[in-house]
């Protein structure tokens, strides 16, 4: 049966420690059957403020980054969708598309998961996907334990720990850890910033979407939503 990973986010704008940890779960779920990893932009990211490239922007960067890959696609689901873009809601969505013996599995870095008490309905999370949790530096999580979560989450999630290969034998409810073969420094945060300075960044994004933001002229000040693709 296959495996559907999505993995969400702003991609404001997306990054190669993105794109480095699609292609990682794709690779490492693909050793024991057919995975699809869908990347789901968020319209209106919960805990952001405003994006500074616009959802459309941010979505076509992410084509441009993944055109080609094999295993790897968008998900505009949740730019269709008003309000903040609660993940419950789109595994709901998805859930109810998939049917209840899929294995879903929803990608998030460690600094996600330390946080996820925070989301909108988080228990209800595990009820219709598992969690597969990615290193990033500072988020020091490892398989068996997480070292820098708050006290709901590790308890929440201390019986659900599994094996990666274990996602695939149940639809939901599980949580495992992607090895990575090295931390990837990345941040978007960090690559606005160079943009907007003037330091060096072109080697952070594939050149397709860094030759669209030199194109429409994002992030090089402090807030952009201009609206064209
Ligand atoms: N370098 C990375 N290594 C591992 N996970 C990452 C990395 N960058 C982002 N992620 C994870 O990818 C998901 C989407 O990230 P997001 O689009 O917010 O990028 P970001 O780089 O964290 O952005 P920002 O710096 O603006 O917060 C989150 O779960 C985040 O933890
Ligand atoms: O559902 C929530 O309450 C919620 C809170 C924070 C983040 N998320 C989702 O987590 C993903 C990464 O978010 P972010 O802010 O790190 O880009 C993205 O898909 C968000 O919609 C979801």
């Amino acid at each position: 049966m296959t495996m559907m990973i999505c993995y969400g986010g702003t991609f404001d704008p997306v990054h190669n420690g993105h794109l480095a940890v699609a292609r990682a779960a794709r690779d490492a779920m693909q050793a024991h059957g057919p995975v699809q990893v869908f990347l789901l932009p968020a319209a209106d990211p919960p805990h952001k403020g405003p994006t500074h490239a616009d959802a459309a922007q941010r979505a076509r960067m992410l084509d441009l980054a993944i055109a080609g890959e094999p295993g790897l696609k968008v998900d505009r689901r949740e730019l269709r969708r008003a309000g903040p873009s609660y993940t419950i809601d789109t595994l709901l969505e998805l859930r109810a598309e998939a049917g209840r013996e899929l294995p879903i599995a929803w990608l998030v870095g460690g600094d996600s998961l330390n946080q996820l008490h925070t989301w909108h309905r988080w228990q209800e999370l595990f009820e219709h996907a598992h969690i597969l949790a990615v290193q990033r530096p500072g988020s020091h999580i490892d398989a068996g334990a997480l070292g820098r979560a708050a006290p709901q989450v590790a308890a929440e999630v201390a019986s659900r720990w599994r094996p990666l290969d274990a996602l695939r034998s149940a639809p939901a409810g599980g949580l495992a850890v992607l090895p990575l073969q090295e931390l990837r420094p990345e941040s978007s945060t960090e690559l606005r910033r160079r943009i907007a300075a003037g330091d060096a960044w072109q080697g952070w994004t594939p050149p397709s979407v860094a030759s669209y933001i030199v194109r429409h002229h994002l992030y090089s000040t402090a807030r952009q939503n201009s609206g064209s693709l």
